[in-house]
């Protein structure tokens, strides 16, 4: 017999007729303990997704900026509706507005917003909406015109939400909300200016979140579509075909559906606002390590996730072929040129 099988009859027998039963408050011990574990890594896994108290627009301050025109005026308007007391920020001079350029000078935008704290109280919610876009391709758009997306869009969102920061933090409530685009979740051919200002927000957002969550202050970030407004009809003037092709896939929303959208979401505390069935899966999609503000979001996402990469891979295939095709297009074209 081998030693190590004369080792195991042994353990066997002296755990058959001797005392087995001596382990078994150990054993009870190890059971009780995984469940401890069990539960507290419950509690960790779920302790993210617990829902903010949705925020009382009844009677709140909330700051608009980029409010004179499209989707921020509609945003303004559904606050008001809701009861909110609304200061509208943008260069242009119209019903109770404050006139500033958000993207310049931080100490003006501040004393703009302590002139609004001044008329209407504390700030309860932000909305940084002043924003513009430019599209062509990349070696076509002007050098400077990154810098100023940049200062416009990323910038202009930085200062206004540093400004309300310090009261939000004091009285331990409030939301911002910043207006990206799904433009700010893929890299779109004709956007190499304007998406990397969109996708600056996203990062924004998440560090800012982490930091204000034990202070309540939630932070939303809004993903449209294309959306029928000024802005959107000036940009129209000159895109370039594949920029309009490849967007038309998610279509044009109204601004009117994206503020009311938006505002549920920022009054929820959600961090992630989308619009559209191709909205929702390019968040679920993107998703990362952005926070969750509810159970059903988090399940949602874990489920989704592989289906909508699937679907993905045929979007992309198809803003492939746009591509070559308007390429192929262009140069035949400039091919006959030359002929005649
Ligand atoms: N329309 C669309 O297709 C989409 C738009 N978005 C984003 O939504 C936001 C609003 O877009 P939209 O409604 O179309 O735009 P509009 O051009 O219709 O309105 C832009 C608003 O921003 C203000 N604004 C622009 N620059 C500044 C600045 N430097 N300082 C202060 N205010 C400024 C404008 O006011 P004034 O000129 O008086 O300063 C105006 O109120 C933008 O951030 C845009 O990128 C996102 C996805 C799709
Ligand atoms: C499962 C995966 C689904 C993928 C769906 C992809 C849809 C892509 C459409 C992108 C549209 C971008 C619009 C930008 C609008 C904008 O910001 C400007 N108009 C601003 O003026």
């Amino acid at each position: 017999m081998s030693s190590e099988k004369a080792l195991g009859s042994a353990l066997s027998h002296w755990l058959s007729f001797n005392s087995w039963w001596l382990l078994l408050p150990f054993i009870m011990l190890l059971v009780v303990a995984a469940f401890i574990v069990a539960f507290v890594l419950l509690l960790y896994m779920i302790s993210p997704l617990i829902s903010p108290k949705p925020l009382k627009l009844n009677g709140a301050h909330v700051v608009v900026t980029g409010g004179s025109s499209g989707i921020g005026k509609c945003i303004a308007m559904e606050c008001y509706k809701h009861g909110a007391f609304i200061t509208l920020v943008a260069r242009d001079e119209v019903v109770l507005c404050i006139s500033v350029d958000v993207s310049k000078d931080y100490s003006q935008v501040e004393s703009v917003i302590k002139q609004a704290q001044e008329k209407l109280g504390p700030v309860d919610m932000l909305v940084n909406c002043a924003g513009t876009s430019i599209s062509g391709k990349f070696e076509e758009v002007e050098v400077d015109r990154f810098k100023k997306m940049m200062e416009v869009n990323y910038l202009g969102s930085v200062y206004p939400t540093r400004a309300v920061i310090t009261t939000m933090k004091e009285r331990r409530m409030g939301r911002i909300m910043f207006v990206s685009s799904q433009g700010g979740q893929i890299g779109l051919f004709g956007y190499t200016a304007y998406s990397p200002s969109k996708f600056a927000l996203r990062g924004l957002a998440e560090a800012l979140q982490m930091e204000m969550k034990p202070y309540n202050i939630y932070v939303t970030v809004a993903y449209p579509p294309d959306t029928d407004t000024p802005g959107f009809a000036e940009e129209n003037k000159n895109k370039p075909l594949e920029t309009r092709l490849i967007s038309e896939t998610s279509g044009v929303c109204q601004p009117e559906q994206v503020a009311k959208i938006a505002v549920k979401d920022a009054v929820q505390g959600n961090f992630t606002s989308s619009f559209g069935p191709d909205g929702y899966m390019l968040s679920a999609l993107t998703c990362g390590m952005s926070p969750v503000t509810s159970i059903t979001e988090g399940l949602q996402q874990i489920v989704t996730m592989g289906l909508f990469r699937t679907i993905a891979l045929f979007y992309l295939g198809s803003f492939d072929s746009i591509v070559r095709r308007c390429m192929i297009q262009r140069e035949q074209s400039k091919a006959a040129d030359k002929r005649e």
